[in-house]
């Protein structure tokens, strides 16, 4: 399995595009979430939305929501084909109402389906998306009272998207098999609503050894040599994962 962030910054970085992933097994390409800045970022990296196989999101925030709007209307007037749409099941509907209505709507195109191949995922069990591509989506903490989603792919790959910190979490993904672990990291205190880069750094160094820094500021070059075991993930570079 192979790993591109088309972007790596949190909400507010400039130097850096939306936290999106581009998953790779075999042939198939799975976008991970779709912000403000994704349709710009996968065109500078030379990929069209029509070669993508679907789109798999985390939570409603516009960085990871905020190109969707254009991923449908591409893939309906550009490419005349709807793209799958990977969701958890709490999700459909506050997408549709909360978020993209009121762009796509028009005529009798009125719903989520209209625009999107929807594939609701329930929580907590795996799931196949493709031969050799497995994904459970375990909801974590970030918002209070909205819900948000990690991402554990093949039972060893561990995507937080965003989440506050939950060392107790990592803890047993580790214990259980998870080998690698793609973390948000906010670099200033207090983190709120994401893991701070001074929280992570607590963490044992067995599991630091395993996690890699993404969703970060503008400023995370500032912070080189002071991660502790932890590795930054750059964008548009791919990771092979095993
Ligand atoms: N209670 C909140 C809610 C949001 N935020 C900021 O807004 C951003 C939305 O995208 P995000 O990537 O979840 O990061 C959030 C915080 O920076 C925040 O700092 N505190
Ligand atoms: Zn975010
Ligand atoms: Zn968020």
């Amino acid at each position: 399995m192979n790993i591109t962030m088309i972007g790596t910054g949190s909400a507010f970085a400039k130097k850096y595009d939306n936290n999106n992933a581009l998953i790779e097994v075999n042939d198939f390409r799975l976008l991970v979430d779709c912000g403000i800045t994704l349709p710009k970022a996968l065109h500078q990296q030379g990929i069209s939305f029509q070669e993508l196989d679907g789109v798999l999101i985390s939570h409603i925030h516009g960085d990871h929501v905020g190109g969707l709007e254009e991923y449908a209307f591409q893939m309906m007037f550009k490419y005349n084909r709807k793209p799958v749409l990977y969701i958890a099941e709490s999700l459909v509907e506050p997408l549709w109402e909360q978020t993209l209505r009121g762009g796509l709507t028009q005529g009798p195109l009125e719903c989520l389906e209209d625009f999107f191949e929807v594939r609701p995922i329930k929580p907590d069990i795996e799931t196949e998306l493709s031969p050799g591509l497995k994904v459970k989506l375990i909801q974590t903490k970030h918002i209070p009272n909205k819900p948000s989603y990690s991402i554990i792919f093949n039972g060893s790959f561990f995507y937080t998207a965003d989440m506050r910190f939950d060392p107790e979490l990592l803890q047993q993904l580790v214990d259980e098999g998870v080998s690698t672990i793609y973390h948000d990291c906010q670099l200033e205190a207090p983190g709120v609503v994401h893991a701070t880069l001074d929280e992570l750094l607590s963490l044992p160094d067995a599991i630091q050894q395993k996690t890699w820094l993404m969703h970060y500021g503008d400023a995370i070059d500032q912070h080189a040599g002071r991660t502790g075991s932890m590795r930054v993930v750059e964008q548009h570079v791919t990771y092979k994962l095993t």
